[in-house]
């Protein structure tokens, strides 16, 4: 007899009898707000790829579109053990990475969570905090201690201008980061001097986007990668772009640069319509634009990243609650009140309660906000979770169809990583539908561009380009702008 053990609860029915009509309309007007079509989200992509062109002319546009002087493709060939350090919105991360040469590797990694005050501490508690966290991470795994220098990328998951692959100078920070004294500087000799403080035998001989990391870390694996991209803290994404149609790179380069090379690109694409042509803003996305501390920045990345979804919903959740007085009565809002009280794992948590009558729901709003839900407020609260998620899912995609349209790509996979990504209930579903509606593919046809789970790319995908970086170097090839 074989025990099949409980079944998993079927997938909600989600009635909306017991919700009173004015909260029905109310739910109404959302859908209306919060909904993009078809033909809104390839007029969406037609702009973006103006603006990828933009990025790469001399005047420029709002996506920076940095180039990473990654010249070369991973033949899948490179070997040896890099560390990487992979500085996100959220948790700094420490790899050791021993490439294979057979397009395969093994790993060694430490996560540490960053502390909250960081986003907002000075720049020397910045990199003091990582390099205490490289000194701990090196003991651990070299306890004999180590005896020659060890090479390392860092991925900055940052705007960063560059000149030399070993260079990055912030253009500003986002994901609600604001510590002084960094924009406008090179972040690489800053780190530097931090790790010889703590007297750890560490060389920082790249400086990559953790989008380029993925790039390169899928193709090191799968051939058939056409960009890396990131749905985590915030979005972006990178592709490899050709020198010659970059003109703000012309007559910049040195001869061992040819015209058809490829370069990197990391497209800082979350700042996508600053200039607000197309985007389908909300007053709730206007409020948190005001709201943060770089106004009339990352626009794209606002309406549909990690750290922006939670306080999208709390937005609306306070609408109904306090102006409209629909929702939560006679209950205590003070925690409501609370700016990105909420994360992304909440409205993920909601969406994924598989019970009638909501009950996960009802307990992440004891634990979180102390606010006790009757079931009509939870099916609206749930119908308002996939509203904010079906946008940022369809939102999300139109920076691939820009970069595949502008490359000229028909198929490929698109090597994506990040929590929203790999953790946000339905991402992948509502990603894949949004492709398909803005590509206009056959229903009986195969998805020929899909979006698959990229390898670390701010791991690996930084030991891989540490190793092409040092290969060019032994060949005396240039790793930056002619100098
Ligand atoms: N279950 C979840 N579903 C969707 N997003 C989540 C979930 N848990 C955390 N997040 C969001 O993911 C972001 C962290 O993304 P992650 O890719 O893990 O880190 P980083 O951005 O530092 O690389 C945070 O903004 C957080 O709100
Ligand atoms: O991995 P994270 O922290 O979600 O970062 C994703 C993107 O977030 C954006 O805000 C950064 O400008 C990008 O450089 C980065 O790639």
């Amino acid at each position: 007899m074989v025990h099949l053990g409980p079944k998993a609860p079927a997938h909600r029915k989600g009635t909306f009898t017991d919700v009173p009509d004015v909260l029905l309309a109310e739910l109404k007007s959302l859908e209306t707000q919060f909904t993009v079509s078809p033909d809104k989200l390839r007029e969406i992509v037609a702009h973006f790829i103006n603006e990828l062109e933009k990025g790469l002319s001399v005047a420029g546009g709002n996506i920076p579109m940095i180039p990473g002087w990654v010249m070369d493709c991973p033949t899948g060939k490179e070997k040896g053990d890099y560390l990487a350090i992979d500085l996100g919105g959220t948790n700094l991360r420490v790899v050791l990475v021993r490439l294979g040469g057979n397009r395969d590797f093994d790993t060694t990694q430490s996560k540490y969570p960053l502390p909250g005050y960081m986003r907002t501490a000075t720049s020397e508690q910045l990199w003091d905090f990582i390099a205490d966290c490289l000194k701990k991470f090196v003991e651990e795994v070299y306890p004999e201690g180590c005896d020659s220098e060890l090479p390392l990328g860092f991925t900055f998951s940052y705007p960063a201008s560059q000149n030399k692959i070993n260079e990055g100078v912030l253009q500003r920070w986002t994901k609600g980061w604001d510590i002084n004294d960094v924009e406008g500087h090179d972040v690489v000799p800053m780190l530097q001097k931090a790790i010889k403080k703590v007297g750890v035998p560490i060389d920082v001989v790249a400086l990559i986007n953790d989008t380029t990391g993925t790039l390169v870390a899928s193709m090191y694996t799968d051939p058939e990668t056409i960009m890396g991209l990131i749905f985590g803290t915030g979005v972006n994404g990178a592709y490899y772009e050709i020198v010659k149609d970059i003109p703000k790179l012309q007559g910049k380069l040195s001869d061992d640069i040819a015209p058809d090379s490829p370069m990197a690109i990391n497209c800082e694409y979350g700042a996508f319509d600053n200039e607000l042509v197309v985007l389908p803003r909300t007053k709730y996305d206007v409020q948190i634009d005001l709201e943060s501390p770089k106004p009339g920045q990352q626009s794209f990345e606002k309406m549909n990243s990690g750290y922006y979804l939670g306080e999208i919903l709390r937005l609306v959740l306070l609408e109904l609650a306090e102006e409209k007085q629909l929702i939560f009565k006679g209950q205590d809002l003070t925690k409501l009140h609370q700016a990105y009280i909420m994360d992304t794992s909440f409205p993920a948590r909601i969406e994924e309660d598989p019970f009638e009558n909501l009950s996960e729901v009802y307990d992440v709003f004891m634990e979180v906000l102390s606010i006790e839900t009757t079931v009509p407020e939870r099916k609206v609260i749930r119908r308002v979770c996939e509203l904010i998620g079906e946008r940022s899912a369809r939102l999300s995609v139109c920076g691939i169809a820009a970069i595949c349209k502008k490359r000229g790509y028909t198929k490929g996979h698109c090597a994506a990583d990040g929590s929203v990504y790999n953790k946000y209930p339905d991402f992948k579903v509502r990603a894949a539908k949004a492709l398909r509606d803005i590509f206009q593919w056959k229903d009986d046809e195969e998805d020929p561009i899909t979006i698959v789970a990229a390898e670390d790319g701010s791991g690996v995908g930084a030991a891989v380009i540490s190793a092409l970086t040092e290969k060019r170097l032994k060949q005396g090839k240039s790793v930056g702008l002619a100098v």
